[in-house]
């Protein structure tokens, strides 16, 4: 299976959300990262067909994904980055109501139903009402509605924010579980979100792709510029001027910085392996998360 974005932009007035964006997907799982703004929302909506490109393509093994039509819906799971849920509704009525409205015969319903609220965690709450859940509870409820077509491509937007750390690594095995064989692709600014799971990253920045491999090649272009330097507190301000800068820690010499810097930053500066929350910095030149 093979996902072709060729050349699209999409345009809301004078705005360019995503601009000429170029990317090839195929089974496993995606992260696309970028900082608030990005255009991650704006790709993910025409990538679940909900907005349409201003212009490019987007194919599915050869043919375009509008004209597809109902037989890309079909494959298709989409967990918005919020999602509307009947409140009143406990988890598993609310779940046999979605696969009533996506087409599943109710004997199919029964026998899926039960299956994703284990999969997602949710059994023993099956019969509780959704608006009482917690974020994470609710985000899992979202997945499991998406996954009642048993998808073969899964689009998650900005699935852990409101998530406690319990929930975000609960997410992540979650994600890693029901990846195969199938396109998964996951929007986030949390660089924690992509570790472990993400075939590849894709970093998407001002509605541009501005790189796409797997998080160790991705890693390559700071290999030698990640630095630890411990400083005073009078000399933190030059620093964080000067740099981009990471994690901050007070030890009991000093302030101790991880920071990206073409050369060393400072004679007793030491050289370290860099992570994707250094990739993330080297990108987009804000506090990581
Ligand atoms: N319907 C719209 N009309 C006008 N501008 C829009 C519309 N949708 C998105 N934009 C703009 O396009 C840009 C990209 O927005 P988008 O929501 O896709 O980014 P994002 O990376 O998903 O950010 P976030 O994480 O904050 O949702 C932003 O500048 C946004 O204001």
């Amino acid at each position: 299976m093979n996902l072709t974005i060729d050349h699209v932009t999409k345009r809301f007035g004078k705005k360019t959300a995503v601009n000429n964006f170029s990317v090839e997907l195929n089974e496993g799982v995606y992260g696309i990262l970028g900082a608030n703004g990005s255009g991650k929302t704006t790709l993910m909506r025409v990538l679940a067909t909900i907005s349409r490109p201003t212009s490019g393509t987007i194919q599915l093994d050869g043919e375009d994904i509008f004209q597809l039509d109902h037989e890309y819906r079909e494959l298709l799971g989409y967990v918005p980055q919020h999602i509307g849920l009947y409140k009143n509704f406990t988890a598993e009525k609310l779940l046999m109501y979605i696969a009533s409205l996506k087409g599943l015969e109710r004997e199919q319903a029964k026998k899926k139903v039960p299956e994703l609220l284990e999969l997602v965690g949710l059994k023993d709450h099956r019969s509780e009402k959704v608006g009482k859940f917690s974020g994470g509870m609710k985000q899992r409820v979202g997945i499991a509605q998406a996954l009642l077509n048993d998808p073969k491509i899964l689009i998650v937007d900005e699935p852990t924010a409101g998530l406690d750390p319990k929930e975000r690594i609960r997410f992540r095995n979650l994600m890693s579980a029901i990846a195969s064989n199938r396109i998964v692709l996951l929007s986030t600014h949390i660089v924690s979100d992509l570790d472990y799971i993400a075939k590849e990253i894709i970093i998407m920045k001002q509605g541009e792709l501005v790189a796409k491999n797997n998080p160790q090649n991705l890693l390559k272009p700071i290999d030698e510029k990640v630095w630890l330097v411990t400083v005073s507190d009078e000399e933190i301000t030059k620093y964080q001027n000067q740099y981009k800068m990471g994690n901050v820690v007070r030890r009991g010499n000093g302030i101790e910085i991880r920071l990206i810097s073409d050369e060393k930053p400072a004679e007793d500066a030491i050289h370290q392996n860099p992570n994707l929350e250094d990739l993330y910095l080297f990108y987009f030149d804000e506090e990581a998360t």
